[in-house]
Formats: structure tokens, sequence, C-alpha cells
């Protein structure tokens, strides 16, 4: 079997995503999620430009060879553009090879480990009474698991929370827009919200929580004790992990789990957290960092140390990438969690998909390979239409982060 063609396809059905479609001399075809959010046309330019004229002529089923071949062959290793790029590849590869074998992706990768993926749905609100009726929405609809977020009083507008409900869009604006912060604030105000939600839905309900990268370590250790009576499934992304050794302070002081990885691209970004044991859940998925390949390498080590997986899925990684997630979901020992924002239904138009969601669990359903296609005629009704997400500010215009 050899790559007869490839073609990167941009479509925006709301929002941009960008997909990689490689076919083969024997007609089949795969798709992987190149999506980067705000900065989608570099990937697109690095598949288009760089990596698909290397493709074309190889065998897809030497899926480790290319991986190999793109991550050390470039000389320039990782970050998340050439990662997502490397991803696109990866999964369209595992598609491809589970179509020819005719199965669905999880029985190449090891076969089922349980009978559903369980997902966390979002919940967010102006202010605590808002995102406790919004807890309630998810919880009427058969969710397990809630994120909550919700407006701190005296900012004006905070990332996470918005006028859309059952999904909210992270990229908002044609130039990025500015929010202001207040680490103060914010830790004055989020275990109330934890401990109105104790108080209205009990212990069932898991319950997550997202910083968004924007504490100090000492100050997440704070987070994580005053949140301990509200026994969170996690907290996410507390601090930045460019300093992977600092989330040493944070273990000492809580026994709230910790959760980080969405922005990862590689092991080595994790290998200190992983190692040491300073965090219980890895957020790396498919499409940023370097597809089924490689987050089976991280998976692998984290099974090691006990820290379990929670695949990144916000509304900014396609139906693509969260099929392929689900795939790896149903195999990998050390599941823990996979995020779920529901797509729009144009966006689910444009992507006609097997998964499924019953009662607070994904399926990733039967159908050989990972079961997302793209109506590309669709596609071609939306164009691309540049989106960043938001800044961040602190209240005396200090550039912070997001
Ligand atoms: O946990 C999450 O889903 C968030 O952190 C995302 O909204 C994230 O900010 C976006 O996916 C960024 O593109
Ligand atoms: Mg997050």
């Amino acid at each position: 079997m050899k790559i007869r063609s490839a073609k990167v396809i941009v479509t925006c059905p709301g929002r941009n995503f960008v997909t990689l479609k490689i076919e083969t001399d024997e007609g089949l075809t795969g798709l992987g999620d190149a999506t980067l959010n705000g900065r989608e046309l570099a990937v697109a330019s690095y598949l288009t430009d760089h990596v698909i004229p290397c493709l074309i002529g190889r065998d897809p089923q030497q899926v480790e060879d290319i991986w190999q071949y793109l991550y050390r062959g470039a000389y320039w290793r990782g970050g998340p553009v050439t990662m997502s790029a490397i991803a696109a590849v990866d999964t369209a590869l595992w598609d491809i090879k589970a179509k020819a074998a005719g199965m669905p992706l999880y029985q190449l990768l090891g076969g089922k480990s349980r009978n559903g993926v369980m997902v966390y749905g979002h919940a967010n609100g102006a202010d605590i009474s808002e995102t406790v009726d919004e807890v309630a929405k998810f919880l009427d609809l058969g969710y397990k698991a809630v994120r909550a977020q919700c407006g701190i009083p005296g900012l004006p507008s905070t990332y996470g929370v918005s006028k859309d409900k059952m999904f909210y869009e992270p990229a908002d604006a044609d130039l990025p827009t500015e929010n202001l912060w207040s680490s103060e604030k914010y830790l004055d105000h989020v275990p109330q919200l934890f401990e109105r939600l104790r108080d209205k839905f009990g212990f069932g309900p898991h319950l997550l929580h997202d910083a968004h990268h924007r504490l100090t370590p000492i100050e997440a250790a704070r987070l994580g004790k005053s949140l301990e009576p509200y026994r969170l499934f996690w907290m996410e992304d507390v601090v930045p992990a460019e300093n992977q050794a600092a989330f040493r302070t944070i273990r000492q002081h809580t026994v709230t789990p910790i959760a980080i990885g969405e922005i990862f691209n590689t092991l080595w970004q994790c290998q200190t957290l992983i190692e040491e044991g300073l965090i219980d859940y890895i957020r790396a998925t498919v499409v940023h960092a370097g597809g089924i390949t490689h987050l089976r390498r991280i998976a692998t080590l984290a099974d090691i140390h006990h820290v379990r997986t929670g695949c990144h899925g916000a509304t900014d990684l396609s139906p693509v990438c969260m099929g392929a997630a689900l795939h790896f979901d149903t195999w990998v020992p050390n599941f823990g969690i996979q995020e779920y924002m529901t797509h729009t239904p144009e966006t689910d138009a444009v992507f006609p998909h097997s998964y499924w969601f019953e009662d607070g669990y994904l399926h990733p359903g039967d159908t050989p390979g990972h079961g997302v296609d793209i109506d590309e005629e669709l596609a071609a009704k939306y164009p691309y239409s540049r989106a960043y997400l938001p800044m961040n500010r602190l209240q005396d215009g200090t550039m912070y982060n997001w």
C-alpha cells in the first residue's frame, strides 16, 4: 500500500478546524485533526508545504516509522505547530490501518478496557446561582461529572464564563479580547461556589475546576487546601508548567487531585510531573501531543506512576480528534475521564461521526477506523475566519497568564 495523495481541509462551521485527509493507492482514506486554536494556518502550511511532499509514495502501514521520520527527521523537535501536524498524520494513518483491518481503532490498540468513556461537561455561570443551575442541567442529562466555572465579583469578564451554555467558544474575536484578572478575588470566591454545589448536590457527582494557569505555586496550594472539604475530582492547570518542579510546592500542601497537560506536546513536558508523582491526571490529547503514537507513550509512563488520563476535549478540538481520543480512552488501562464539550450542529454536520453520548458516557462506535468522516462539500461552504483566544491582564495593566 502507498500514500497516493494528502490534502489539508480548512473549514469554519462556527469555528475554525484544520483536517488532514490522506488517500492510499488502494482507495482507503484516513483523517487527522490538525487544529491549533488561533494559529490554524501555521499548521495548515506546515503540513502542505513541508510534510505532505515527504509522505507521497510511503507505505501508510508504517505508522511508527513515519512518526519517527517526521519527529526526528525534521531536526526541529517538538512545539505545538510541529506536533499538531505530526498528530494529524499519525491519526490519519491509524484510521487507515484500522479501516484496512476492518476494525474499530480501539481493537488495534489492544481492545476494550471498559464499556464506556466517562465524560465531564462544562457548566458556567455569571455568578454562583447561575452556575448551580447550569450544573443541575448537566446532571439532568445524565452526566456523572461536571466542571464548574463562575464569574468573579469585581472582574467584568472571566474566561470560561459565557452566554453559551452547552458549549462556549474559546476563540471569541477577530483580534484578541482582553480580560482582567485578580488572583485575590478568585481565591476568595471559588471555595464558595463549591460549598454551594456540595450543599445542593451532595457528594455523588464528580466536580472539577479549571484555573487556566493563573496562580503561583503557593496560591495553587491555598486553592487546593480551601477546596479539600468539597472533594473535587481534580483542579486543573493551577500554575503554568514550564517549571515542572514548582508542582512540588503544591503537592506538599494539599490532597486535592491535580490535572494538567492540555497544552503539552511531548512526553518531555510532563516527565518530571509524572515520574515524581506531582500530578494525578495527565490531560494531553491526540491532536496536540503527537497523535495516538505519542499519547500512548505518555500514558504508559503515567500508568507506572499511578497517573491517569483526562484528555482535553474542548470545542476547538475537532470531532476527528474526539473520535480518535474515544478509541484511545476505550483501550487505555489508566483511563481517568474525558472532557466533552458538545460541538455545534453545524460542526457535527461537517464531521459525521459514529460516537454517541448516553447516560454520562461516550461510546466510540464500531465503524472501522476512528469513525469520523468529513463532508467536503459542506466544509467548503464555511471559509476560514480568523479568531483568537482572549488574553488576560492584571488590574494594573500588567500582561498576565490567560
Ligand atoms: O479545559 C479546557 O477545555 C480549556 O482550558 C479550553 O477551553 C482551552 O482553553 C481551549 O481549548 C484553548 O484552545
Ligand atoms: Mg483547561
